[in-house]
């Protein structure tokens, strides 16, 4: 594997007194898309959430590009070049998509402004021709797409992805995984939490398995059936295991 631009070393967190995340290790070369499953609860969005600065870390540590930011605030996460799409529509409904994108623009200089709208624009071609549309009035995957898009405007070098495809039809579904590909394709890491584990499959490179807060599968999706994945999420073991270590 590649040298890691982020690594995770036995990271521990939680909420408050909860703890969730139980020792996870995982190393992410740059411009992998990582897929990240498991059963409910099992700590996927904490993960996102933790890597964002927005839970209890209680050990471990993750390094970004050499730096340890374990202790980062989620301002100075951004600044790092690290960008989390939160699950749900957090849109603001009453403003229109251009006016969205200038919101999310707030870390850029006014400068900037402009030619970040259109590179978002050129990346989103669909969310262009609905420039003058409030935020509130389109789709789920229109919408969708959005939130993506008001990280990307930042030029994330990761891009932390919770469960975009909640609520989505199956075409909508298709158009922003196909963007989250596009995306990927200009080197930017992807780490996607997704239920929808068929198609989290299908434009993964690595699946990661989360289970009771700690990573019990590691591999390439084509080195994992859907039974053998159903098996894990359910039992935390392959068939014919017998040793689960939690
Ligand atoms: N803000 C919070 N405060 C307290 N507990 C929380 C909070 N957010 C999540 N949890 C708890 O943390 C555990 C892991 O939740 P998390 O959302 O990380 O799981 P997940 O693997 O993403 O699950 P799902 O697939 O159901 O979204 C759950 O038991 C959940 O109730």
């Amino acid at each position: 594997m590649a040298e890691p631009s982020l690594s995770i070393k036995g990271l521990r967190a939680g909420y408050g007194s909860l703890d969730i995340l139980n020792g996870v290790d995982l190393d992410v070369p740059q411009g992998q898309f990582v897929a990240l499953m498991g059963p409910n609860g099992a700590g996927k969005s904490t993960l996102l959430k933790t890597l964002y600065g927005m839970t209890t870390i209680k050990g471990g540590n993750i390094s970004w590009q050499g730096k340890d930011i374990t202790a980062l605030k989620s301002r100075a996460i951004l600044a790092e070049g690290i960008s989390w799409v939160p699950q749900g529509r957090c849109n603001f409904p009453v403003m229109t998509v251009d006016e969205n994108l200038q919101m999310a623009a707030y870390t850029l200089r006014d400068s900037q402004v402009k030619a970040e709208r259109d590179y978002v624009y050129d990346l989103f071609p669909i969310l262009k021709t609905r420039r003058n549309t409030l935020a509130g009035n389109m789709s789920g995957g229109e919408q969708q797409l959005l939130e993506v898009a008001m990280a990307v405007l930042q030029r994330p070098k990761i891009l932390l992805v919770d469960e975009p495809s909640v609520g989505l039809s199956p075409s909508a579904i298709g158009i922003v995984f196909d963007e989250l590909l596009r995306i990927n394709a200009t080197g930017q890491t992807i780490l996607l939490v997704e239920q929808n584990t068929k198609k989290a499959m299908e434009v993964a490179q690595r699946a990661v398995i989360l289970r009771l807060g700690k990573v019990i599968w590691d591999g390439r999706p084509a080195d994992i059936t859907h039974d053998e994945l159903g098996e894990l999420f359910l039992t935390g073991r392959m068939r014919g295991e017998t040793e689960v270590e939690h």
